[in-house]
């Protein structure tokens, strides 16, 4: 028999393209068949493992590309900037739509929304064509940020293994992170074809390493049981898939077990193995499974596919999810695709089976459905997840009726032909073209002028972007990566929304500090506006580098989360932007701190030209370092990521503000005469085109200008606490602006840290980092020896292959899986190393260590050294550490030289 992988029977209908507006909580038919028919699902992976590849298949099968992009070639759809390209590596990642199964060639584009049938009980999801959002996200540690990011718009993912290296580390921590956000997820065994591939082993260590149950649904079929990869053994309906040597995938056969019993027994039986325990682990976590058994005289053979579908779906979207479904192939070899593509469409939820997004409002934490569906003049509701820091003072949310839409932007890429494109995944209600939107992290509204739907490298233009749907809006000139994107009904370009909805953030996260800097120049002052506008396209693009410009030299500094973030960063800048520019060698970012406090407050007065107009204005400040006990600042969890940078907006002291600021450092503004709670008393005060808020802004913008460049080494200030004393008869003037105001408070600031270094020798703190590294036992030794005596480290914990204590795996009710109980197909050609070896020589062992990030530059040659070839290591920030006085002098004697 031979399979096209090319459905026929699909129905169409012309969709309305003119969508009318609606209020949020009205569910369209039209849009709810969308929304049933689309995976937002992304590709993770370790580096390597093969996503590139593999999404270029999927591209070609579903008929967006006529031929097979290459990544040794340099030739894919998804690695496009000119970087990825030259390094084949993907670094941004890339949302292209597409449909699976294929829609014929001459359908319209946009095509109209399917029409599924009334239920899946019979018939598979993947008998209808659905539109599948693929987000492709980088591998490399150092873009982790970047693969949180696109998490958060995940509705599922499939995660490719390397089907030689197993489950490596960064695998296991991004498989971590979408655990966090509940992602339902599949495995995709890559690589099969590869000499030393062991699925085995890698289906083992999904069970120890991913803690879940692998079902495996496909075994991989060797020809003649130890020859070629040629194929798989699909267990889910009983038959073997057989794919052409050589051709371009598409050629398929597929053999029933009696066929196969004559050809290659052996194999067949392994199929039936394989169907047994498939429906034993499908059992123990579904009940309907059970009934299915039970009604086929437990026979596990009896079982129709559809069933053994419907219940691994069941299984997935569990949460937390206990099952992982797993599948073979060799996307190189153009084996294995199609199948997992059903499975996307079969087995990952649609937007309408997630959890409702978490969100933040007025300092609270609750979550869209709730705001959306609260009633008027109530309470806001909060999740149960985290309570407020803030006093619940309740919202009164009136105002929720004119908010329209709810979109995160969630990626931001300048496009060479196309300008800057903003990626949004819409959440609630539907974006239109020309749709006045107002971003709630930039307090600024702007509309979208065009909005277009990204099919590889096709931009076809739409009018609307509805709920559950990826979409670009281009021509804003404001909006960057990670903003909360809002339409309010009636709100003019230059208004607010009221009612709080000005703060809705959809699922923040917490930029990690940047640990590497880099200098930049322009190679002459006309060249400067350039390099100036480039930069700041490059930050819409990455929150999470970070630039800083020291007022005085005029020399910018950015910051970033790894040397090759900043390495791309400066390739972008340089190759992409055209900009002329120097850049400086790339340096680790440390910080400095005061260990001196003032006595007495210091007061500056600005008074002079800003922008050709007289401007003035006065501040009181003082500093003093942070409490001892923060002499180690640690980056804030997962839990207070909420709290940093906030407000905080207590209501018992009305007269003063704080502000939690980044690298443990507090500002505490008194502002006597004005009440938070009274605006009305302020007129006697303060001048009409002035607010408090709007001084509160200013004074917060001026102090994180000067915190960020200490006085000391031009690194950015942590740990101190500064005060602010605003007194509005002493201080505010006629001329006063809000940009006189910044510029007083940042000169102020500047002078207090100054005095402070003058009175006490300030100090210099390092980052360290926290690292898991996975070497063989046989190497164990060496590796524990290197990075505790020659790089300074601290060895926290050495596991063995049973253990799951990784870093960021410390929960107790993490499940523990016994491999011994995981059912696994013989592997031919094992090497027996690794995770499940025979015998302790063999096994896998873990690290966890406290190392400075200096020591950490250029580890992973010596690792590959030291273990000859198959060490592995993941790293990320545990906090800045004081540095003692010998390491700080020498780390000041090579910065001189830098
Ligand atoms: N033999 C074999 N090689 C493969 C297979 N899949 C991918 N490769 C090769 O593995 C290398 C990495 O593949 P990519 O697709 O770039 O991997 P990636 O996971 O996208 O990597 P990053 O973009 O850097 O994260 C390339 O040389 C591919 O040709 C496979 O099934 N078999």
């Amino acid at each position: 028999m031979s399979i096209g992988w090319l459905r026929c029977a699909r129905r169409v209908v012309r969709r309305n393209v003119k969508t009318p507006r609606r209020l949020l909580s009205t569910v369209q038919p039209q849009q709810d068949a969308l929304s049933k028919a689309t995976r937002n699902i992304g590709i993770i992976a370790h580096i390597d493992a093969g996503k590139t590849t593999t999404t270029e298949r999927m591209l070609y099968y579903s008929g967006v590309t006529r031929r097979i992009g290459n990544v040794d070639e340099g030739s894919t759809v998804t690695d496009f900037l000119p970087a990825e390209r030259a390094r084949g590596i993907t670094i941004q990642s890339a949302a292209i739509t597409f449909h699976w199964p294929p829609l014929p060639p001459s359908t319209q584009t946009p095509p109209p929304p399917p029409q599924l049938p009334a239920s899946f009980d019979t018939v598979l999801r993947s008998s209808t064509s659905h539109n599948i959002n693929l987000i492709d996200t980088p591998g490399h540690a150092d873009f982790t940020f970047e693969v949180l990011r696109s998490l958060r718009v995940l509705d599922g993912a499939v995660c490719i293994l390397d089907g030689v290296a197993g489950v490596e580390a960064q695998t296991e921590k991004v498989w971590t992170q979408a655990g966090h956000y509940h992602i339902p997820m599949i495995i995709f065994v890559n690589k099969l074809d590869r000499v030393g591939a062991a699925f085995s082993r890698t289906v083992k260590e999904i069970g120890v390493r991913l803690h879940g149950w692998p079902a495996v649904c496909q075994i991989p079929w060797w020809q003649g049981g130890n020859g070629d990869f040629v194929g798989v053994g699909d267990v889910v309906n009983l038959r073997g898939i057989l794919w052409k040597v050589g051709g371009d995938g598409r050629d398929i056969q597929a053999f029933g077990l009696e066929e196969l019993s004559k050809t290659d027994g052996k194999f067949a039986e392994e199929i039936k193995k394989a169907r047994i325990a498939l429906v034993e682990i499908l059992s123990e976590h579904d009940d309907v499974m059970v009934e299915h058994f039970l009604e086929h005289d437990e026979d596990h053979l009896a079982i129709s596919g559809i069933q053994i579908m419907q219940s691994l779906r069941r299984v997935v979207l569990q949460a937390p999810q206990k099952v992982i479904p797993v599948f073979a192939g060799a996307s190189f070899r153009n084996i294995g695709v199609q199948p997992l593509l059903d499975a996307v469409v079969d087995l990952l939820p649609s937007p309408l089976e997630r959890p409702d997004p978490e969100i933040n409002i007025s300092n609270q934490s609750s979550t869209l459905a709730l705001l959306l569906n609260s009633a008027p003049t109530t309470k806001l509701p909060k999740s149960t997840k985290k309570q407020s820091t803030s006093q619940d003072r309740g919202l009164s949310i009136a105002e929720v009726k004119n908010l329209t839409a709810c979109a995160l932007a969630f990626k931001v890429v300048n496009d060479a032909k196309r300008g800057v494109l903003v990626y949004v995944r819409v959440y609630s209600g539907s974006i239109d073209r020309g749709a006045t939107l107002y971003n709630t992290n930039l307090s600024v509204a702007e509309r979208a002028p065009r909005l277009l739907k990204m099919y590889a490298n096709d931009a076809v233009e739409v009018d609307s972007i509805s709920t559950g749907q990826i979409g670009v809006i281009t021509g804003l000139k404001h909006a960057r990566t990670g903003d909360t994107l809002i339409v309010y009904r009636g709100l003019q370009m230059k208004g607010t929304p009221s009612g709080g909805l000005n703060t809705l953030q959809l699922r923040p996260i917490t930029v990690p500090p940047p640990v590497f800097f880099t200098s930049i120049e322009p190679h002459s002052l006309s060249e400067q506006k350039h390099v100036q506008e480039s930069l700041a396209i490059l930050l819409r693009e990455d929150p999470s580098l970070n630039l800083s410009i020291d007022e005085e030299s005029g020399q910018t500094h950015l910051a970033g989360m790894g040397d090759l973030h900043l390495e791309i960063a400066r390739d972008r800048l340089l190759i992409d932007f055209k900009a002329k520019a120097r850049i400086g060698k790339i340096e680790i970012g440390y910080r400095e701190t005061i260990s001196s406090s003032m006595q007495d407050p210091y007061t500056y007065t600005l008074d002079k030209l800003v922008a050709g107009k007289q401007a003035k204005a006065a501040i009181a400040a003082s500093v003093e370092p942070a409490a001892a006990a923060a002499d180690t600042l640690v980056p804030p969890s997962h839990e207070e990521e909420e709290e940093e940078e906030e407000e905080d907006d207590d209501d018992s002291h009305p007269f003063e503000t704080i502000y939690k600021l980044p690298d443990n450092n507090t500002l505490h503004i008194a502002h006597p005469n004005l009440s938070k709670h009274d605006s009305a008393s302020h007129k006697s005060f303060i001048q009409p085109h002035l607010s408090l808020p709007g001084i509160l802004h200013s004074i917060h913008s001026g102090a994180s200008a000067a915190l960020a460049r200490g006085p000391f080494q031009g690194f950015p200030v942590s740990n101190t606490h500064v005060r602010i004393h605003l007194n509005a008869h002493a201080h505010l003037f006629p001329e006063t602006t809000p940009t006189a105001m910044a510029m007083a408070v940042r000169a102020a600031v500047t002078h207090c840290l100054r005095a402070a270094n003058e009175a006490a020798a300030p100090v210099l703190m390092e980052p360290v980092m926290n690292v898991t590294i996975f070497v063989n036992e046989s190497s164990l030794g060496a590796v524990v020896q290197d990075i505790s005596s020659s790089r300074g480290g601290q060895v926290l914990s050495l596991d063995g292959a049973d253990s799951s204590s990784s870093t960021s795996r410390l929960d107790e009710d993490v499940l523990r899986v016994d491999p011994n109980l995981i059912y696994t197909p013989p592997d031919p050609f094992a090497s027996g190393t690794g995770l499940m070896g025979d015998g302790p020589a063999d096994s896998q062992r873990q690290i966890v260590a406290r190392v400075p990030l200096k020591e950490m530059v250029g580890y992973l040659n010596q690792l590959r050294a030291l273990t000859g070839g198959r060490g592995t290591f993941v790293m990320s920030v545990d906090g800045f550490e004081r540095m003692a006085s010998q390491r700080q002098k020498e780390v000041l004697d090579a910065l001189r030289e830098f």
